[in-house]
């Protein structure tokens, strides 16, 4: 089989989504790289190998927390062109929400600290700046947007109306719950986990299960905890190289405008490749290498 023989459910910016039977799908990640909102067309090779490696990585480690969809990456039903680079799944009934915990203030939670004080209407103290530490992990669902409009932040009260009460405090313990874990694990390693967000679905049997990707640098972010300084905007550990090269000069290109993307320069390509795969490397222990190609 090749992936073009399974049906294409879903695409997003780097990823797509087949259906293999009536149970079963191919989560596929590609070596396509965004930021700004942007999709550059060239590729970041292995990119999609260490997001699905550390997918999987963290679905194991996890395994205590919640149960996952993860059905295999070694499987024959996955296309010899995606393995390494794709999962098989099991499908579910996914959760309409995006499931968003913070361990730091930045991005749109800094933004709707600095206008109410607040974020998801969850109170936080004041003084509080740029990638601040917050006195504890906080829960910030957002609703999910539809391609090329961003996901907006939503209470808690508005995830209670849309899953009931008793859903909505298990989804938003188990997103702590991993957050947690995963903030904890990486930190020791060098790495400061600063938000992430996951997706659920709910199996036949009515169990919460966390799907889609988990704890990767294209679902968080990652800083470096080597340089971390609040009151700044933080380097992101894996797109820092390429946001500063988009972001000077020599690229051309002007955010403000957004004219179509440019051809990525290759020592760019180079370096951020390298720091996906330290990314993987440094919270994993395992080689890029013994990850199946
Ligand atoms: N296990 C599951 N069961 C049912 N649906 C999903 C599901 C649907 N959408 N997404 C998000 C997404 C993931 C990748 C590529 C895309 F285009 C979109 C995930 C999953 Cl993971």
């Amino acid at each position: 089989m090749t992936t073009l023989e399974y049906p294409k459910i879903a695409a997003g910016k780097v990823r797509e989504l087949y259906a293999v039977d009536d149970e079963h799908l191919l989560l596929v990640a590609s070596d396509r790289i965004s930021a700004y909102d942007v999709v550059f067309d060239t590729p970041i090779p292995d990119k999609g190998r260490v997001l699905t490696a550390m997918s999987v990585f963290w679905f194991s480690l996890l395994s205590d927390v919640l149960p996952n969809h993860l059905v295999s990456y070694e499987d024959e039903r996955i296309p010899a062109e995606v393995r390494g680079r794709a999962l098989l799944v099991r499908r579910l009934a996914m959760l309409p929400l995006e499931a968003v915990a913070r361990g730091y203030l930045t991005g749109t939670g800094l933004a709707d600290y600095r206008a109410r004080g607040t974020v998801c209407g969850v109170e936080l103290p004041p003084g509080l700046t740029d990638s601040s530490r917050l006195p504890e992990p906080i829960f910030t669902p957002a609703t999910k947007a539809d391609r090329g409009s961003h996901d907006q932040n939503i209470a808690f009260d508005d995830v209670v109306g849309q899953l009931g009460r008793e859903r909505a405090e298990e989804v938003r313990e188990a997103t702590l719950a991993v957050y947690r874990r995963g903030a904890e694990f990486a930190a020791e390693r060098g790495i400061l986990l600063a938000d992430t967000k996951l997706e659920f679905g709910i199996d036949r049997q009515g169990n919460l299960v966390l799907a889609d990707e988990v704890l990767t640098p294209d679902s968080s972010r990652y800083w470096p905890a080597g340089g971390y300084a609040p009151d700044s905007p933080q380097p992101s550990f894996d797109k820092q190289p390429l946001r500063d090269w988009l972001t000077s000069p020599a690229s051309g290109w002007h955010r403000r405008d957004r004219p179509e993307s440019p051809p990525l320069p290759e020592d760019i390509v180079a370096a951020t490749r390298a720091r996906y795969i330290e990314s993987y490397e440094r919270i994993t222990g395992r080689s890029l290498q013994d990850w199946p190609a």
